[in-house]
């Protein structure tokens, strides 16, 4: 792509007034990134990565601004989060709103109506026409803790199981219920105990076992290796994210949960990548038709502000102690609002509807290409969470190499794209509800055009 004349000087602010389109003024990265980057080696832990180096100036519809001017298509949304779109006027203003009033009380001291009306939101809005309770909380490997936590305390019982290519969190128990070792967990442990690992639906790997089939292989490992009697929940995201946007085969998910309402153990859906909307529905447990003792949310829930949920049954959300759950910042008053104007941006912006609308652009263009590329073993997802999975087409063999070199050969001509999968050959696609369809497909053309380009020389 050739460069441009530079962009307009004015200080850029973000939201969809932004000029939706892909705009190179200098390489990527530019001299202004390259200088910030050198600066966040010198005051940054090494271990705080970047997935492209570029340095935000602002963002908004379906692009970020680096502070080189640059605009980026953005298939990103920040790992799931901006799925509102970043800076939505409606969350924007809200938060401003909130700001005036007060930062913070913390909740569990002195409480306030916003951390309320959204657990009632989420009461509404989840899975199950039973009563529920929530609790609210900064990040999702937080809730996740606290859904397990919940589950014990309820059960009496001590044992989980996660499944292989999860993804739970980066503490210490999410850790352990989380799979990959690199870049996750190495060197990280000991891990919590009395966490156990069961065998997922993946049915581009696991040779045609169909739903039903894969549950029954987890169930008889569970029961064996762990016993029922010891088992407090099981935890499973109905789309895996970061171990690769696995869809599960038809009936693996409701025959675990029969197996999980007849035995006495908690069912907990790790939503915190597939809710609110992202894959066309409000949760993806919906489009699986299963009602999940608990829900944990995150990532899209607040339009880029900090807050995750625990959402559940109230027999099993009221069992721990008062004062059990809790935390300084747990349902801030600055995520609460911008939640409620989150899901006030759903519900009547029609965002849920475009989530399945470019479902059918990214899986049209993206089975489009792999009809004629046979290094594109498996096309996968849902709404807006749609993947690729990479090949080598002469023995099935994941291709992480292709993919590395694919997705930042992207991000040098200005799309941002995401890598995932435990072999670390999947290319995701999670752009935020409030792209254009000429800008998504431009950014999937770019996607067309390096993997053509790509002839497996590794460039010099
Ligand atoms: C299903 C599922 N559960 C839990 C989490 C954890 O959510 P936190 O808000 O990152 O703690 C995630 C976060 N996924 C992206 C993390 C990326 C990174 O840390 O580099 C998820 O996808």
């Amino acid at each position: 792509m050739t460069l441009v004349e530079s962009a307009p000087t004015s200080a850029v602010t973000g939201g969809p007034s932004l000029p939706q389109e892909r705009r190179l003024v200098t390489a990527i990265p530019g001299p202004k990134s390259i200088e910030l980057m050198s600066r966040k080696t010198e005051a940054v832990a090494a271990g705080v990565g970047a997935t492209i180096p570029i340095f935000t100036a602002a963002a908004g519809g379906g692009v970020v601004v680096d502070v080189d001017s640059n605009s980026l298509i953005d298939l990103g949304s920040g790992i799931a989060v901006t799925g509102v779109g970043n800076s939505n006027p409606r969350v924007v203003a809200a938060v401003a709103e909130q700001l005036e009033r007060f930062t913070h009380t913390c909740f569990t001291v002195a409480p306030y109506d916003s951390y309320v009306e959204v657990a009632e939101a989420l009461n509404r809005l989840t899975p199950g026409d039973f009563t529920k309770r929530s609790a609210l909380f900064n990040s999702g490997a937080e809730a996740v803790e606290n859904a397990v936590k919940i589950a014990r305390h309820y059960t009496r019982k001590q044992a989980v199981v996660a499944f292989d290519h999860a993804y739970h969190g980066r503490t210490n128990l999410t850790m352990g219920l989380t799979a990959k070792n690199q870049p996750y967990k190495n060197g990280f442990g000991p891990f919590a105990p009395e966490i156990y690992r069961a065998p997922l639906s993946y049915p581009f790997r696991d040779g045609g076992l169909d739903g039903v089939e894969a549950a029954e292989r987890a169930i008889l490992q569970i029961e064996k290796q762990i016993g029922v009697e010891n088992l407090a929940a099981l935890i499973i995201e109905p789309i895996q994210g970061e171990g690769g946007f696995i869809v599960p085969a038809d009936g693996f998910l409701p025959t675990l949960l029969a197996w999980t309402r007849a035995n006495g153990v908690v069912f907990i859906a790790d939503e915190v990548q597939t809710g609110f909307g992202r894959t066309g529905q409000w949760f993806a447990s919906d489009a699986e038709g299963i009602v999940p003792d608990i829900i944990v949310t995150a990532k899209g829930i607040a339009g880029g502000l900090p807050l995750s949920a625990v959402t559940g049954r109230a027999e099993i959300m009221d069992a721990a102690q008062v004062g059990g759950l809790g935390g300084t910042y747990a349902g801030s008053p600055i995520a609460c609002a911008a939640a409620l104007a989150t899901i006030d941006a759903y519900e009547n912006d029609g965002l849920i509807e475009r989530a399945a609308a470019i479902g059918e652009v990214l899986l049209g263009r993206l089975n489009e290409l792999a009809a004629s590329d046979p290094r594109i073993g498996d096309v996968r997802g849902r709404g807006a969470m749609v993947a690729i999975e990479l090949v080598d087409p002469a023995t099935g063999a994941p291709d992480a190499a292709i993919t590395g070199r694919v997705a930042g050969a992207a991000h040098k001509a200005g799309v941002i794209v995401l890598t995932c999968g435990t072999y670390g050959n999947v290319i995701r696609f999670l752009p935020p509800l409030t792209i254009g369809d000429d800008l998504l497909l431009e950014g999937l053309g770019v996607i067309a055009d390096v993997l053509a380009a790509d002839t497996g020389a590794v460039a010099a």
